[in-house]
């Protein structure tokens, strides 16, 4: 069965519980499906890359004892045992998304900036060190009191200026100018082209003449303005916002490695997984407290017993554990990435018992692994904050971040984020649903006498077309809550 909403994302319960594994046939390719948390893990932890450090390393280290030794015979040993390592392990699988469709178009869009690189590309390893630094400061939310308004809306707004203070130094000014910028308005463009065409047969596209025209029209202007930026730095008219190097520093000090052309696709690629992924993400806690009374007041209770009605401080964020445990739950229920494809470099034996042929696509089904009920219980599908006390039920159980090699870059980032921003929304305001509504055009609604096929969300809440990521949203109304 599958259920499309909200980005033509595809809930796939393909896969028989009993077993965690299964497959489907899509455009004409085999796809091979996960939902089983020790099929995860091998997947996921056994990646090439990993594995191909490891051999290094024994290499290195035997091979230096073998120079002090002088025994020639050492190294040969030390040749092969790197290669039991690869062998044993059986360590092949990496991501890649040859056969899917989003592979060309990420190349016409956003370049190959970390998330859509191969993992064999060799730029991949040097913008990933380069950004796996912390990142150093945060924004500032600046929120209106009012009637209903669509909070994800503000969200993806902080979520985009966040990001450009923090990597780049400068900002959209979203909130303060009653026209929208122009880069957050080409965004969309790019992200309305895709859906266009992905719902069109690869072969057609060529025929899609308006559709490619406004996608690159909107390309050429993200690439113009974040190519300025770029040019203002390098020209130092501009710098960090803080103290620290910021993304683009760090990325223009490794000048001679990274291209500047490979800035501007990181940069590109960073606002675009960065961005949506964490509005998403945000907006579906606030559907999920909304419908909740009873979370959000303790949730309250400690926001004000522990922060009070004062500015959030890092100290804070670690003596929030319930908030900790309601970001959890909506991410669990609600995975902004709800699938992710990995590939088996080889022919290999999934599980010691599964065959996957060289090439296959491997698709950890996110929604499925969240939503087991052999794994989380008979409430998988209810919010359930609580169950967090005692963590996850096995440790490849909940991957809304993925693990490895190839896991998300910006988890830490966007979990500080999207504490302080709880934070700061729920010190001020309460949030109620209005009585009546109605959903966006081209909105998807789910009624709270429905379900979707694995999560109960007890409240209407729709699902939007123009999101990448996937996420649930409602108007809300918005009371000033007294000071504690
Ligand atoms: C709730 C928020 C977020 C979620 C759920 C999320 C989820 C993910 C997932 C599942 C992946 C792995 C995708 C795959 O294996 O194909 C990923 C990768 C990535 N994410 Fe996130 N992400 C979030 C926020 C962010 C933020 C805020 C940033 C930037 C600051 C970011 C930047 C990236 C990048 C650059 C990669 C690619 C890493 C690589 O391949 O080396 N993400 N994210």
């Amino acid at each position: 069965m599958s259920v499309v909403y909200g980005a033509g994302r595809l809930i796939l319960q393909a896969v028989d519980p009993s077993i965690g594994i299964g497959s489907l046939h899509i455009a004409g390719q085999k796809f091979i499906f996960l939902r089983d948390p020790e099929l995860v893990q091998e997947v996921l932890q056994k990646n090439h890359y990993v594995v191909a450090v490891v051999a290094v390393v024994v290499v290195t280290v035997v091979a230096v004892v073998a120079v002090v030794v002088v025994v020639a015979a050492v190294v040969v040993v030390a040749v092969v045992a790197a290669v039991v390592v690869v062998v044993v392990t059986g360590g092949d699988y990496g991501k890649s998304l040859k056969g899917n469709p989003f592979d060309s178009l990420t190349d016409k869009t956003f370049g190959r900036g970390l998330f859509f690189a191969e993992d064999q590309d060799p730029q991949w390893a040097v913008a990933h060190k380069v950004l796996t630094r912390p990142f150093s400061h945060r924004g500032i939310l600046q929120q209106s009191q009012g009637e209903s308004v669509r909070m994800y809306d503000y969200l993806v707004k902080m979520a985009l200026e966040t990001l450009a203070v923090c990597s780049m130094g400068t900002h959209f000014d979203s909130f303060n100018s009653t026209e929208p910028h122009p880069f957050p308005v080409a965004f969309q463009a790019v992200l309305d082209a895709m859906f266009a065409l992905i719902k069109v047969p690869t072969q057609l596209w060529s025929c899609c003449v308006l559709t490619m025209w406004r996608m690159q029209k909107a390309v050429g202007v993200m690439n113009g303005l974040i190519d300025e930026i770029i040019r203002k730095r390098v020209a130092k008219e501009t710098s960090s916002s803080g103290k620290f190097p910021d993304l683009l520093d760090l990325m223009l000090d490794q000048g001679s490695k990274l291209s500047r052309e490979k800035v501007r696709s990181q940069i590109l690629t960073f606002l675009f997984t960065g961005h949506d992924s964490t509005a998403a993400a945000m907006s579906s806690l606030i559907v999920f407290l909304v419908a909740n009374p009873r979370m959000e007041a303790r949730l309250v209770a400690e926001i004000q017993a522990v922060v009070g009605s004062g500015e959030v401080q890092v100290h804070h964020i670690p003596e929030l554990p319930y908030l900790d445990w309601c970001l959890k739950e909506t991410l669990r229920l609600l995975p902004p990435a709800g699938n992710y494809q990995r590939m088996a470099f080889q022919e290999t034996i999934l599980g010691g018992k599964w065959k996957a042929k060289q090439y296959a696509p491997i698709v950890v089904d996110v929604f499925a692994l969240h939503m087991d009920s052999e794994t989380w219980g008979p409430d998988a599908a209810s919010f359930v904050p609580e169950r967090w006390e005692k963590g996850p039920p096995h440790a490849y159980s909940y991957m809304p971040f993925a693990s490895g090699p190839r896991s998300c870059i910006g988890k830490e980032f966007s979990i500080l984020e999207q504490k302080i921003v709880a934070v700061k929304l729920l010190q001020r305001f309460a949030m109620r649903s209005p009585t009546t509504w109605t959903a966006r055009e081209g909105s998807v609604l789910i009624k709270a006498s429905e379900s979707l096929p694995c999560t109960t969300l007890g409240i209407d809440a729709e699902f939007s077309p123009q999101q990448f990521f996937a996420g649930a949203s409602m108007p809300v109304q918005l009371h000033l809550r007294p000071s504690p």
